[in-house]
Formats: structure tokens, C-alpha cells, sequence
């Protein structure tokens, strides 16, 4: 990530412009004609009754998924005619990513599940054991570097998910209900991570049924028939 909480640029790190989806040859049409523009140092939870798109459109964002049609930006890089080799290098360099169970692997360390992602993401063998610290560091769970993941607590364990999701400094992190299996302690820990990530420069996009978390991200956008709208 090149921004920082000094240089909030309002250039949009993702960009999404006449996205369709469809399935089941048209019959589902969560998305149609959306637009969506993310900048940095901004929280935007994304809305919607359950089956409304929410999650399709966040698989879309983070190449996961392709839109039948329109264009998508992601970090400054246009991606719709981008070979899958690409797309995958760009996934791992640019974007971030916490589910509701972000799997990390119990038979691992905390430091090692970090340590892991880093491989992925591309980060020289050398920066990873700083990268490591600071990523753990900042998701608060430092002292659990050591610890095997299966004996941290779920809550525990959803840090350890954050941190490797930011530890290589992604433009965007893309999280789909990140704290839906989390009591009010840890998720209120949790979104004081993603805030704090936004406010150093990241972009942070938050599927979420929560609308009290929702009412406290810098924006929201509800899906909801094909559309998305801000709300
Ligand atoms: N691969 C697929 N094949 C067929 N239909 C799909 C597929 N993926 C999603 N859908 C359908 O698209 C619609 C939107 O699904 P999506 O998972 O994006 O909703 P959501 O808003 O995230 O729901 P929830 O809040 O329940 O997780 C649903 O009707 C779903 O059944």
C-alpha cells in the first residue's frame, strides 16, 4: 500500500462501472448495471437483505469472480481483459481478505498463518519476520505469536485473520461479514482493526448484517434488486 493517513488521496482504488451478474441463465440477476467507487482511508459497509448480492458483489471486487459485463479497476490496474495469471498476482499483492471464518490453520502458529500469506503475497523472504511482527502487533495479538491457531480463542483467532490479511499492506481489504460469529467484545476489537487500517491509508469494504456497525463506516451502500444505492 503507498497511501498513509497523510495522504488520503481521493482517487478511487476500486472502481466498478456497469457491473451485471447474473445465474442460472438469467434467471438470478443479484447485479445489474452497478456502479461502485472505493477510495482510500474510507470504511464502506455493504448492505442488504440475505440474498440481495452482497456477496457476489464483494467476489466481483476481489477478482474472485468475473461480472457478466462492465468494467472494474482495482488499485489502478483495469482487470477486465486481464489473463487469470494476472489477476491472481494482483489479488495477492493489492487486496486483503476476512470472512465471516476466515480458516486460518489451527496446526499452525499465529506468526506462521501471517508468515504463510506473506509467501503468497509476494513479500521478499527478508521483510517477512518484521512484516510478521507488525501485523500481529497491530491486530492486537502480538503476544499469541507463538501459539498453535487451534488453541487461540475464536476470537483470538479472527485477529490472527486480520492480521494476515493486512500484514503485506493491501490497497484494499475486503471482508464479508468479518465479525458474524464474534460476541459484542470481539467485534467491537475487530472493527477497531478495520478502522484503524482505513484510517492508515487502506480501503476497507465490510459485508455486514450489523447496522450499528454499519451506521459507524465513513459510508454505506445497500444492495438490493440489481441495485446498489447508498444508503
Ligand atoms: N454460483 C451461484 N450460482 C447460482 N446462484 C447463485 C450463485 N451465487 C449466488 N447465487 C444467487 O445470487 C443471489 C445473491 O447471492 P449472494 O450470496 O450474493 O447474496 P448475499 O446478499 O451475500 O446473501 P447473504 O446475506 O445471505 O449471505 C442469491 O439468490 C444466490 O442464490
Amino acid at each position: 500500500m503507498t497511501g498513509s493517513a497523510d495522504d488520503l488521496s481521493s482517487a478511487a482504488v476500486l472502481e466498478a462501472r456497469d457491473l451485471t451478474r447474473t445465474f442460472d441463465e438469467g434467471r438470478v440477476r443479484p447485479l445489474e448495471h452497478v456502479d461502485v467507487d472505493v477510495h482510500r482511508g474510507e470504511t464502506l459497509a455493504v448492505v442488504g437483505s440475505s440474498g440481495s448480492g452482497k456477496t457476489t458483489l464483494l467476489n466481483i471486487l476481489g477478482l474472485l469472480d468475473r461480472p457478466d459485463s462492465g468494467h472494474l479497476a482495482v488499485d489502478g490496474v483495469a482487470v477486465d481483459d486481464l489473463p487469470e495469471r494476472r489477476r491472481a498476482v494482483l489479488r495477492a499483492r493489492s487486496l486483503g481478505f476476512v470472512f465471516q471464518d476466515s480458516l486460518v490453520d489451527p496446526r499452525r502458529t499465529a506468526a506462521e498463518n501471517v508468515a504463510l500469506a506473506l509467501v503468497f503475497a509476494g513479500v521478499p523472504r527478508g521483510d517477512r519476520p518484521q512484516a510478521v511482527d507488525r501485523a500481529l502487533a497491530s491486530a492486537d495479538i502480538g503476544h499469541r505469536a507463538g501459539t498453535l491457531a487451534g488453541n487461540l480463542s475464536g476470537g483470538e483467532r479472527q485477529r490472527v485473520a486480520v492480521a494476515r490479511a493486512i500484514a503485506h499492506r493491501p490497497a484494499i481489504l475486503l471482508c464479508d461479514e468479518p465479525t458474524g460469529n464474534l460476541d459484542e467484545t470481539n467485534t467491537e476489537r475487530v472493527f477497531t482493526l478495520l478502522e484503524s487500517y482505513a484510517r492508515s491509508g487502506g480501503a476497507v469494504v465490510m459485508v455486514t448484517h450489523d447496522l450499528d456497525l454499519a451506521q459507524r463506516c465513513s459510508r454505506s451502500i445497500r444492495v438490493a434488486h440489481g441495485a446498489v444505492v447508498t444508503s
